[in-house]
């Protein structure tokens, strides 16, 4: 005789509340469904981010507007999903929502699903787009990826301005990656990296015996780079004395190897960056303006990450996400103090620093909801009301606040130490605070 399970008994009203309620304290909003996908029981939370618009016995597909495909992907896979909430008014306002399903079994069986739910602040009403590794839902983010795939198709020099961080690399790639040299290689140098001598070795190779310690002949970028794109980062830290030769190698097509006597052909696109404005640097001239020329056929300007504060709080989660998948802690929303402080900070670092102060708050705290302490601590100075200056004279001449660090040098700082303020503020013999408040006072951080 087939041995038959015992059902078990329901588990009492008041037990499930509770149990919701210490699952949501950890976990955050949270919906049991059923095998059907219908819901079983939602925690206050949940009830409150939905707004209602889920309730026991109803069906969890036919609360949202997301294609059917979605959902269920949404459930099968257990990976963070971002799905729309109908409106029962019918109105044009959806919700989107960020939706993360665990599946609950009982053995192998299938029992349903605890869904758990956050706030999502991508703006439904404008279009998000993944370019080449570069998100954005900034319209003139989306323009410029346009102009980029025009200018893949062509052979023009493009030089790419933007604050460190903001993305110059990846347009580069994706520059090469979307032309007709895609299957040759990609080379990156950075010209502020290197002394002169080795950049030069390092741009345009060497022979044996060119200098000491050339113990063997060395190709350099170009040639490495032959047939595909060579890509120049912070090209306005290049020598004098090496942009001319740059500029020979371009007119040429043809790079001479340090103590070599032969040219040797090349046939490379060049991709420039810069943090700075190079016009400028012609004008107090250093920097020729017939290389600016060359370069910059095609000049594409990147928007800092302040200049598009649409953007900030839906790549913090999506930095969430990517760090959620990894395992461990499962970060399911921001406070709110959070949130403001997030886009009230003026990230010279771009969006590089707002990935890694995601994953420091992401170690460095506990649960579901990542709160303000949890940021770097530039954070909290930021929060303590600024200190202000005893007299006139102290605010010029005090040694926390030496004029002659300006919002230039704070740039390039920070481009050697990759968005790093702690290291660029020591780099420059200034408190953190001063470094913030310096990009405050220039315009580059909002006034609070
Ligand atoms: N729009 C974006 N969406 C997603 N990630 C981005 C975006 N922009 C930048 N990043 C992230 O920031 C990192 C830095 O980008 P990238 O190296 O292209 O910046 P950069 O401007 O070349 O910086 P630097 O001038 O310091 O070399 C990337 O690896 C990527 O993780």
């Amino acid at each position: 005789m087939k041995a038959t399970t015992p059902k078990p008994p329901p588990i009492p009203a008041e037990a499930l509340r509770q149990s919701l309620r210490a699952l949501e304290a950890f976990a955050g909003p949270t919906v049991l469904l059923d095998s059907q996908g219908r819901v079983l029981a939602l925690g206050a939370d949940a009830r409150l981010l939905t707004e209602e618009r889920l309730s026991p016995g109803g069906s969890f597909h036919e609360a949202f507007t997301s294609k059917e495909e979605e959902i269920r992907s949404a459930l099968r896979t257990q990976r963070d999903a971002i799905l729309t909430l109908a409106d029962p008014g019918g109105s044009a306002k959806s919700r989107p929502l960020r939706v993360r399903a665990t599946a609950l079994t009982e053995g192998s069986r299938p029992m349903g699903w605890a869904v758990h739910l956050a706030p999502c602040h991508v703006d439904p009403n404008s279009r998000e787009e993944l370019f080449h590794g570069l998100w954005t839902q900034d319209l003139r983010m989306r323009r410029l990826f346009r102009i980029i795939e025009k200018a893949a198709r062509t052979e023009a020099s493009v030089l790419v301005r933007g604050e460190s961080g903001s993305g110059k690399e990846l347009v580069a790639t994706a520059l090469h990656t979307l032309s007709a040299r895609a299957r040759g290689p990609f080379r990156a140098i950075n010209c502020a990296a290197l002394s002169p001598t080795l950049l030069e070795s390092e741009l345009f190779g060497h022979v044996r015996g060119a200098f000491t310690g050339a113990v063997r002949d060395s190709p350099g970028h170009f040639r490495l780079a032959q047939g595909g794109t060579l890509f120049l980062d912070e090209v306005a830290e290049l020598p004098l004395e090496l942009q001319a030769k740059l500029l020979r190698v371009l007119e040429t097509r043809t790079v001479i190897p340090v103590g070599g006597r032969e040219p040797v052909s090349v046939d490379v696109r060049i991709v420039a960056a810069t943090h700075r404005a190079l016009r400028r640097e012609v004008e107090q001239g250093r920097f020729r303006a017939d290389l600016m020329y060359r370069l910059r056929v095609v000049p594409i300007f990147l928007p800092a990450l302040r200049e598009r504060p649409g953007d900030i709080l839906p790549l913090a989660e999506r930095f969430l996400a990517e760090l959620n998948a990894r395992g461990g802690r499962q970060v399911l929303r921001l406070s709110a103090r959070a949130r403001r402080q997030l886009q009230e900070y003026p990230w010279p670092g771009n969006v590089r620093e707002l990935r890694n102060v995601m994953e420091y708050a992401h170690v460095m705290g506990e649960g579901p909801t990542l709160t303000e302490a949890e940021l770097p601590p530039e954070f909290n100075e930021q929060a303590r009301p600024v200190r202000l200056p005893l007299s006139p004279e102290s605010a010029i001449s005090g040694p926390d606040l030496p004029q002659e660090i300006g919002l230039e040098d704070i740039h390039r700082a920070l481009a050697q130490t990759r968005g790093n303020r702690a290291r660029a503020a020591s780099l420059l013999g200034i408190s953190r605070v001063t470094l913030w408040r310096r990009l405050r006072e220039s315009g580059a951080a909002p006034a609070r």
